[in-house]
């Protein structure tokens, strides 16, 4: 775990001291585009082309796992190439180790460090080293390293290149899926993080009084309707879901969110499976690479890199949602 500064990598574990124990997350500092041909802006342009652009992820990262939802949803496997790292990030960051199943080291440049993509874009950044990153081979730089705008690049850019049909940001809906979104990503997706990195009691009781509230709302509005804003799947529910399926073999016992399981609620857990079942979803999880990552890469919180044992759950199972 590390991060660049003016181009070099320093190993170090994020700094809580300055903010009473809190974990404070970082804004991502790529956030360009993709235009389709119509809509070209100023400056480098990124158009969508066939084959011009490639996905890095880890398939442990929450964040990044919606990126490949997104991109299996759309049907832009044949437009956009992945790269997966290897699960264990140490003192070099994410790292391109090839022998655990599924990461095949980096097909653009052989590089065995993903901060070599970012001082290959910016020999000089400054700052933290993340997945996802949406890679644009014709200029050799990374276009976003921001899961939440490569979503809704994917929703759209592809779309006359023959990405599948489907709007999962569609107009009609985007203030109600930007609210949920919001109080989402405070209470859930980042909340896990708060809570699992605090280094102060005050700071992790914070935390998880946010997470637990946020839950129990949301598992009120899922007894009521199918998905977040309505009985329509929306990247709303991408977002949620890529947090809900760590939980009960993750965050429970990792990063000591344990007042509730999933499992204790009925509509979430139903919920879960009910995306989880979508197709090719269950393609895009990868619970070896999940659990294997937050285990043995946290090193200040699980020194000894035991992977628990449990908990035995059916994702298969019926969800039971149809009717809602
Ligand atoms: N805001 C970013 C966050 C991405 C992120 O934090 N990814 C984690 C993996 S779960 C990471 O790469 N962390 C490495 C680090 O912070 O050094 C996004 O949504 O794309």
């Amino acid at each position: 775990m590390g991060l660049l500064i003016d181009g070099k990598w320093h190993d170090q574990w994020y700094d809580t001291e300055g903010n009473k124990g809190e974990f404070v997350r970082s804004a991502s500092q790529f956030r360009q585009v993709i235009s389709t041909t119509q809509y070209n802006v100023e400056g480098r342009v990124f158009d969508a082309e066939p084959d011009r652009y490639h996905l890095y992820v880890s398939l442990a990262c929450p964040w990044a796992h919606r990126t490949l939802i997104m991109r299996q949803l759309k049907g832009l496997q044949h437009l956009i190439s992945v790269d997966v790292v290897d699960p264990f990030m140490q003192e070099h960051g994410w790292t391109f180790a090839q022998g655990f199943p599924k990461s095949q080291g980096d097909s653009q440049f052989g590089y065995d460090y993903l901060y070599q993509l970012y001082t290959h874009t910016d020999p000089h950044y400054s700052g933290r080293v993340t997945v996802p990153v949406l890679w644009d081979k014709k200029e050799g730089v990374i276009v976003n390293n921001e899961s939440s705008e490569i979503i809704r690049i994917f929703n759209t850019a592809f779309n006359h290149l023959g990405a599948t049909p489907g709007n999962y940001y569609p107009e009609a809906l985007q203030a109600s899926i930007d609210s949920v979104n919001a109080f989402v990503y405070e209470a859930i997706n980042n909340g896990v993080y708060r809570a699992g990195f605090a280094t102060s009691q005050a700071a992790y009781n914070r935390a998880v009084t946010v997470l637990f509230n946020g839950l129990d709302q949301l598992e009120s509005r899922l007894s009521r309707q199918r998905y977040l804003v309505g009985d329509q799947l929306t990247e709303a529910d991408i977002r949620l879901f890529t947090t809900l399926v760590r939980f009960d073999p993750v965050y429970v016992t990792h990063f000591k969110c344990d007042l509730k399981r999933i499992a204790d609620y009925p509509a979430l857990s139903g919920y879960l499976r009910d995306i989880y079942q979508i197709d090719g979803i269950a393609d895009t999880v990868d619970m070896a690479h999940i659990r294997h990552h937050y285990y043995c890469s946290h090193k200040t919180i699980n020194p000894a890199g035991i992977i628990p044992i449990g908990p035995v759950f059916d994702l298969d199972l019926p969800h039971g949602r149809a009717p809602l």
